[in-house]
């Protein structure tokens, strides 16, 4: 089966999972993969297809439909003007908030800008009258594109309706489609093109619905990404659920919280045991956690009391605002957790604290800032650091939204500004850099009592964790990824008149903290770069001998 019949079957296949029952078509070629997916779930029962010559009257034929059934509605048109064509009846759907579900038939972006004919700039075409838009992949033949395409007809279709948002209207799905786009011999798909069961790949259940019931039964982990809300932990507390809590999430309290969980899910057995898992939040910060929610073998449950949910993987099995949970799971599943999560914790302080590391100088920040403090923590191995130390329940700030190693400083001088009490802030030097002149405050204005901690491994520490610090890509590395800047940070204070004090030891650090936080000062951990991947590698080891 080519890639373009794969999609399209899939496509179709989903809309009627989804409650789809009526379809317009408008004729084309670029469309065609699609119009005879159509035609064939219309011969076999399973929805009605309308075709209609003018693409203006199939798009307020399929209105006329949505009004009288209730049902959101493809309309499907090839590239060029007829997708223009549809803009009236989107305009319509739009101010009467009617799921119309505009499919458009793409040239691959390949060809765009190339004066490929009926090639035109299709992307967002209806500007701010859909609920969604987006653009599809063009299809191509590789594990995981079914997930994809299922999931994302699912969000589409939750758009549409107004699952989420209680804002029903019109949505655009831009599907570019290459050659061949009519069904050809060749090699079976390289994964099933089922979806599951028979219902949706994603139940996406109506955010103004009660919280959904939820039992044990399963192995279930409960994970918190940025921004989770206590939620998280009362659902693991009841439920007798280990909790993955990341430092920006404001589950991090309770006995349910797996300190060591990003080492546990690479290194300890029980990861694999996992059957189930409970996402609040934005999980965005490790790669093991990444992997458990693309796996295929447990189910992935998204909470989430907006319109926007994190599925990167395309696995969530259900979007649900609030879990009621009926029950504890009465067996040693969290047990084995916690006394794993304890047997990890001296393994980890042995690698960590006998100098000054990054986990470590985290660990030392979290004691000083206390469980009634502040903290703002940069993007990069900082909050990572931070996730593997010892959980102290901070009140924790961090950009996750896009990760990005900008604004940090200024975020923590806001932050601080906003706080009564103390605010510390947890940085890496080039994060620092970034944004050193968040140091500069007039004169005139108000100032903050914020304590930022730089960790100073003289670059981007990270890099040497990641593929591109393996020894095979030296060459260049240093240049392009450790970006060494050899910056004297004290200099770079005094220039703005901010206090700085140098800590090179565990001791001179836990000196610098006490001090009262009073006004805006620099305290400065130089690490070395070159110690973070083996103790990536050390912390793995560790714990796989446990
Ligand atoms: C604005 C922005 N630019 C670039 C990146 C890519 N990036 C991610 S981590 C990183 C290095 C961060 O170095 P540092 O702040 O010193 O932290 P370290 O990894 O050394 O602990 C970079 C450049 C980003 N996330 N955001
Ligand atoms: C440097 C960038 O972001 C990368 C940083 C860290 C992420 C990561 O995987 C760290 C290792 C881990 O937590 O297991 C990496 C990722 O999410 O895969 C990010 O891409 C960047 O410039 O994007
Ligand atoms: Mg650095």
């Amino acid at each position: 089966m080519n890639p373009s019949t794969a999609f399209a079957t899939v496509v179709v296949d989903e809309l009627i999972r989804n409650g789809v029952r009526e379809a317009v078509v408008a004729p084309g070629s670029r469309s065609a993969p699609l119009a005879l997916a159509f035609a064939a779930a219309d011969r076999e029962g399973r929805l009605r297809l309308h075709v209609r010559i003018d693409e203006r009257t199939a798009g307020f034929l399929a209105i006329g439909l949505i009004r009288g059934t209730g049902l959101p509605v493809p309309v499907l048109t090839t590239s060029g003007t007829a997708v223009a064509n549809l803009h009236p009846a989107v305009l319509e759907a739009s101010h009467s908030g009617l799921p119309l579900i505009v499919l458009s038939a793409d040239r691959p972006p390949a060809l765009r800008g190339s004066g490929a004919n009926q090639t035109t700039d299709q992307l967002k075409v209806f500007g701010s009258a859909v609920r969604l838009f987006h653009e599809m992949g063009t299809p191509v033949r590789e594990v995981g594109q079914v997930a994809y395409w299922r999931s994302q007809i699912a969000r589409a279709i939750a758009n549409a309706v107004g699952a989420r948002s209680a804002d029903p209207g019109p949505v655009q799905l831009n599907c570019p489609l290459s050659e061949p786009l009519v069904p050809t011999d060749g090699p079976d798909w390289p994964e099933s093109l089922a979806g599951r069961s028979t219902g949706p790949w994603t139940a996406v259940h109506a955010a103004s619905g009660p919280p959904t019931a939820i039992s044990p039964g399963p192995k279930t982990v409960v994970v918190a990404g940025d921004g989770a809300s206590q939620a998280a932990r009362l659902v693991a507390e009841a439920g007798q659920w280990p909790l993955f809590a990341e430092p920006s999430s404001r589950a991090r309290t309770g006995p349910a919280v797996i300190s060591a969980y990003r080492l546990l899910l690479q290194a300890n057995a029980l990861a694999g045991e996992i059957e189930r898992v409970l996402v609040f939040g934005h999980p965005t910060l490790s790669r093991p956690v990444s992997k458990l929610l693309a796996r295929h073998d447990l189910e992935v449950v998204v909470v989430s009391p907006t319109g926007l949910w994190p599925d990167p993987a395309r696995r969530a099995a259900s979007v649900v605002t609030g879990l009621e949970v009926t029950g504890p799971d009465t067996t040693d599943w969290l047990e084995r957790w916690q006394q794993a999560d304890q047997l990890a914790r001296p393994a980890i302080d042995k690698v960590v604290t006998d100098s000054l590391t990054g986990p470590g100088v985290a660990a030392i920040v979290g004691e000083a800032v206390g469980a009634d403090g502040m903290l703002v923590v940069a993007s990069s191995n900082p909050v990572r650091d931070l996730d593997l130390a010892p959980v102290v329940p901070i009140r924790t700030i961090a950009n996750r939204g896009l990760a990005g190693i900008d604004g940090t400083i200024s975020t923590a001088v806001g932050a601080a500004l906003a706080n009564a009490g103390p605010t510390y802030a947890l940085i890496g030097d080039l994060a620092f850099l970034h944004d050193s002149n968040g140091l500069i405050i007039g004169p005139d204005e108000a100032r903050p009592d914020l304590r930022i901690v730089v960790v100073n491994d003289n670059g981007g520490g990270i890099f040497s964790t990641l593929e591109q610090g393996d020894p095979t890509h030296a060459t260049h590395f240093e240049r392009i990824f450790g970006t060494p800047h050899n910056t004297d940070l004290g200099a770079l204070c005094a220039a703005t008149s901010t206090p700085y004090t140098l800590a090179e030891t565990p001791e001179a650090l836990r000196a610098a903290l006490t001090r009262t936080v009073a006004g805006l000062d620099v305290v400065e951990a130089r690490i070395p770069r070159t110690a973070h991947r083996p103790i990536t590698e050390a912390l793995i080891a560790a714990l796989s001998q446990q």
